[in-house]
């Protein structure tokens, strides 16, 4: 057994009671009431899901395992000659709360090396699929295609399925595909955007820089690779990637299938694809400029455009959040500090469009939260670095959404946490509970 896996048997072992505790005595003490429009409006604010790997507060925004983002960068391990750490070192912490040594680290990475190689069958379904299929469905089909080869659903079927054990295949399943989801990343957007040649793996390298190695990317891109993974990685269990990915693990279906449809729903427009729907807006803007620099009057005119013709401004909003998205400050340090890039005309129209967006969604007066999301400023540094074909932009977050994702099913096997099924009334019921039948 690899030392992350006895590490966190040890905690699964010490964890346990207090959920069981927490269940056999106290089931009936309430965390509040849901209303009507919490019924109607996408369950906003109800309390009912439980995760110890990540926390979203609305005005500081997310700490993983309780570190804020720049104290997860400055505690981690790093990659020799980087000042990011190692993305397999984040895998430890989400997973156990604890900050790896870089011995343990280095375990992590070669064990995922060890688990990286795609499947040949993987690689028959990515080509078999028509080459216009947006990358999001591409590799949705890729994690779904590798179901064949899970071990947890391969211990259910052969009847020998234990709940206090099923987590180690749980854990199984998420390390190989973790150590996948890169190379077929990469996979993809070099069939689709790169003439089909492909890059192999670099034995040497950790698993953000075998990434940028295989994209064909030079440095500083395996830093953005990794910060961009960690940043991307948890948003507490609510959001949709990490709620769809939860709901369908809860029916003890495994990784693959559970990981898919989180993929499926980060592909949606108002969660991840808002990543590639700021570069399209933000292009379209420009291209109606025809070259010239936009003026503030001209930006606020296009935000209300925009939000005349019914649309959202993408990148800006959320759900929990009620004030600027420390994974967009993240960012946005990075491009300030970065030569070239921080004077880079399309970073200024985003810095431009964070100067004036805020106070014309505040003026619109529908959005809670008028402040930049993470999507608002990502896109522009995969653009600075050669990644121009937006539509592969999801695909990255989907790649750092994994960890958190499958940390948190694996931790929910461990806890024995119940198959998903709230309950649903009907608009007459609520017409009577509002007192109007
Ligand atoms: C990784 C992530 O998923 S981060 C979010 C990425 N998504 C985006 O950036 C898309 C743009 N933003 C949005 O659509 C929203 O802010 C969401 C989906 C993120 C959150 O939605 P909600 O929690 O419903 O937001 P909120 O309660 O503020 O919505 C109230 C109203 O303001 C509108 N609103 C919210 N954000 C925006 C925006 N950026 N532009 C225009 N209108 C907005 C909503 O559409 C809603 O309008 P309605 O009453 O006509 O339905
Ligand atoms: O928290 C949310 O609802 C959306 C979000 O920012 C994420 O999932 O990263």
């Amino acid at each position: 057994m690899s030392t992350l896996k006895q590490v966190l048997a040890q905690k699964i072992a010490e964890h346990r009671p207090r959920t069981t505790k927490l269940v056999k005595e106290f089931s009936d003490v309430s965390l509040g009431e849901v209303n009507i429009g919490q019924a109607i409006g996408g369950a906003r604010g109800i309390k009912c899901l439980v995760t110890d790997i990540s926390y979203l507060d609305p005005m500081e925004g997310i700490r993983f395992r309780g570190k804020t983002i720049p104290e997860t960068f400055e505690a981690l391990p790093k990659v020799p000659g980087s000042e990011y750490p190692y993305v397999e070192a984040f895998w430890w912490m989400l997973l156990t709360g604890d900050v790896p040594t870089m011995e343990q680290t280095l375990e992590v990475v070669e064990d995922w090396k060890q688990r990286a190689q795609i499947p040949q069958y993987v690689i028959d379904v990515l080509r078999a699929l028509p080459r216009d299929s947006h990358p999001m469905a591409m590799f949705s089909s890729a994690i779904l295609a590798m179901q064949r080869d899970s071990v947890f659903a391969k211990t259910y079927s052969s009847g020998k399925f234990n709940k206090m054990t099923c987590w180690e295949d749980m854990y199984e399943d998420a390390s190989n595909m973790m150590a996948k989801l890169g190379p077929i990343g990469a996979y993809i957007y070099r069939m689709k955007y790169m003439g089909d040649t492909h890059i192999a793996a670099d034995p040497d390298l950790d698993m953000g820089g075998n990434f940028a190695h295989m994209m064909g990317i030079p440095a500083p891109y395996d830093n953005v690779a990794r910060m961009y993974f960690i940043i991307h990685s948890d948003h507490e269990s609510g959001n949709v990637s990490a709620h769809a990915t939860h709901l369908v693990a809860s029916a003890l279906s495994d990784a693959y299938y559970a990981y898919s449809a989180g993929i499926n729903g980060l592909a949606g427009p108002l969660h991840g694809l808002a990543n590639e729907e700021v570069l399209r807006w933000t292009q379209n803007f420009m291209s109606h400029l025809g070259g010239e620099v936009p003026t503030e009057e001209g930006l606020k005119k296009a935000l209300w455009d925009t939000l005349n013709s019914g649309q959202v401004i993408p990148g800006y909003g959320h759900a929990v959040l009620r004030k600027t998205d420390p994974r967009y400050t993240t960012q946005r340090e990075f491009c300030l500090k970065t030569e070239g890039l921080k004077d880079y005309p399309l970073f200024k129209l985003v810095s431009m469009i964070f100067e004036v967006a805020p106070g014309v969604l505040t003026e619109h007066g529908k959005a809670k939260n008028p402040w930049p999301n993470v999507d608002a400023q990502s896109g522009v540094i995969q653009w600075y670095y050669g990644v121009t074909q937006y539509e592969f932009y999801t695909v990255l977050f989907g790649i750092g959404r994994a960890l958190g994702c499958l940390a948190n099913i694996t931790w929910d096997r461990a806890l024995g946490y119940g198959i998903e099924r709230p309950k649903s009334v009907t608009t007459e019921m609520l017409e009577k509970a509002a007192g109007i039948k």
